[in-house]
């Protein structure tokens, strides 16, 4: 078998097909020949540490002059990451109790060229019944676990042989259908996985790559808080210290907002939650306008990935969260 894509997956034939599996290929590769997580998470404690003692919350100020900086253009992009008005429908919940989700006619936010493609925001992506059914399963559920770097408490659900369980649970099901529907899952790597993250308003998540254990896509669903989600490059080991990690785009997440990153976003940036409880938007925040203070309050995000097989070429080398 060569290491070409076609040699590699001979039978994948669609230019989606095969685009699908670059994005992983580039994830792999870039997490193959870059620093060892560990370090990265202590290097980034450490940075995350110094900026908090100097105060600095706000954009960086070449971000906020140049905007979204980034490889490839987004030209081309495709209907799936526009959105499609052909597409909208329903999807009925498995359980009576917790309404449909409904697939949103408009188009999601992205950043303007030359940003990278394969970020979208759907802002009001469930609605309010469907946040409260979300966020009442996932604090009832046990298994939560406290997390030994950092404050905040995760919860991670897996899918099963045949489904994902009842009750809430079905509400995941239904969201990971949507997300199908929609096409920002592939059917060949559909979601298999969702990492619940319970933050009070003071906690955040350090900057990271959710890494190969996954497919290179990230669907988080934020409920009952916004918070600042930001982007930044992926440093080389050589680089630590010497390069300038900038944020490359900041991205408002409010409640029932609906953030999607695939491609470069996944594999090229690192993404992050400050420990801020309160931060105000500079130039060029998706989803907000310059100035806005967005205060935070508990926060709950449901993650949702296809994460690989424990086996599998791609997957077996990685660490994601
Ligand atoms: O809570 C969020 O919005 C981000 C969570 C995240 O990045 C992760 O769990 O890997
Ligand atoms: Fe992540």
């Amino acid at each position: 078998m060569d290491g070409t894509l076609a040699g590699i997956c001979p039978f994948l034939t669609s230019a989606d097909e095969l685009r699908n599996l670059e994005y992983i290929q580039r994830a792999w590769e870039a997490n193959m020949s870059a620093l060892d997580f560990l370090a990265l998470m202590q290097e980034e404690q450490r940075k995350v540490k110094m900026a908090k003692s100097a105060n600095q919350a706000n954009l960086s100020p070449s971000m906020a002059k140049n905007g979204p900086l980034g490889e490839e253009t987004s030209k081309g992009r495709s209907q799936e990451e526009m959105g499609s008005s052909e597409n909208v429908k329903n999807i009925e919940n498995l359980d009576n109790d917790i309404p449909p989700i409904k697939i949103p006619e408009k188009a999601p936010l992205s950043p303007p060229p030359p940003a990278p493609a394969g970020l979208s925001l759907y802002e009001d992506f469930i609605d309010e019944e469907g946040e409260m059914a979300l966020a009442n399963f996932a604090r009832g559920e046990g298994g939560w676990n406290m997390l030994k770097h950092a404050k905040r408490r995760v919860l991670e659900i897996k899918k099963g042989d045949d489904d994902w369980g009842g009750g809430g649970r079905a509400y995941i099901e239904t969201l990971c259908e949507a997300l199908l529907e929609m096409g920002i899952f592939p059917r060949e790597f559909p979601p298999n996985h969702a990492l619940i993250n319970d933050y009070t308003s003071e906690q955040g998540i350090l900057p990271h790559t959710d890494g190969p254990m996954y497919y290179s896509t990230t669907a988080t669903l934020s409920l009952e808080s916004s918070t600042l989600f930001f982007f930044k490059k992926r440093l080389r080991t050589e680089e630590i210290g010497t390069v300038k990690d900038e944020i490359k785009l900041k991205v408002l997440l409010r409640p029932r907002s609906l953030v999607v990153f695939k491609g470069t976003w996944y594999g090229s940036f690192l993404h992050g939650i400050d420990e801020e409880q309160e931060e105000q938007c500079g130039e060029g925040v998706l989803g907000a306008t310059e100035g806005q203070r967005v205060e935070r309050g508990q926060r709950i995000s449901f993650t949702i990935r296809h994460k690989l097989m424990e086996n599998h070429p791609i997957g077996k080398k990685g660490q994601g969260t």
